[in-house]
């Protein structure tokens, strides 16, 4: 089992059908394991007009029963070619029964937020439990994540925040197909 090339015996696997075999309480998350990409639109009342942008997400896992997340985003021209580097952020999904999910997440931004919630029927619904902040980070006070399998092949993201004195309001909303292949 030990691959020279990931340089330790215990790759993640980005497959549900893979090696290692998922732990049986990720059963609820299977279906999210692989890369995502895809095109949405962010818009917040502080700013002056919303965006377009693009996102790619990883969810993988080792056999224990937490999933990796890694999420990367850019925002776009309205030809949907590059303009810059956007949000990005990482963490861990850690499973527990009954499909109750705790995540931790953190951002370059110096948010650290700790979310719960539940994942059923191909949707998993995350609202903030903490938020951590460094000295210098913009106030965020909670978020509200839904990712929702649509279909065959695609991944719906909505994105709620409350921040900077805003209450919770929509942020984000994406649509993601798998693979990682441009949409
Ligand atoms: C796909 C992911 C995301 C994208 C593309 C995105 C994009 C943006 C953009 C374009 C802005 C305007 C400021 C700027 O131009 O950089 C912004 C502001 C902001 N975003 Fe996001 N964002 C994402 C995820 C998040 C997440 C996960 C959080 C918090 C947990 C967050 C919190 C904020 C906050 C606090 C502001 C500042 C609002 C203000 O000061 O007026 N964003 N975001």
């Amino acid at each position: 089992m030990f691959d020279p090339a990931s340089g330790h015996p215990y790759p993640d696997g980005h497959d549900a059908d893979g090696t290692p075999a998922p732990h049986a309480l990720l059963a609820p998350v299977l279906g999210l394991i692989g890369t995502w990409r895809g095109t949405g639109r962010g818009e917040y009342p502080t700013l002056d007009e919303d965006f377009a942008y693009e996102q790619k997400v990883t969810f993988s896992h080792d056999g224990r029963p937490f999933l990796r997340y890694e999420s990367r985003a850019w925002l776009t021209d309205a030809e949907g070619r590059p303009l810059r580097p956007s949000a990005r952020e990482s963490g861990w999904w850690r499973l527990q029964p009954d499909g109750r999910v705790e995540a931790l997440i953190t951002q370059p931004t110096g948010i650290a937020e700790i979310a719960v919630g539940h994942a059923a029927d191909g949707t998993v619904d995350l609202a903030t439990h903490e938020v951590a902040l460094t000295p210098t980070a913009k106030q965020v006070d909670a978020t509200r994540r839904r990712y929702t399998l649509a279909g065959p092949g695609t991944l719906t993201f909505a994105h709620d925040l409350a921040a900077v004195g805003v209450p919770l309001r929509h942020h984000l909303a994406a649509r993601l197909v798998r693979g990682g292949a441009k949409p």
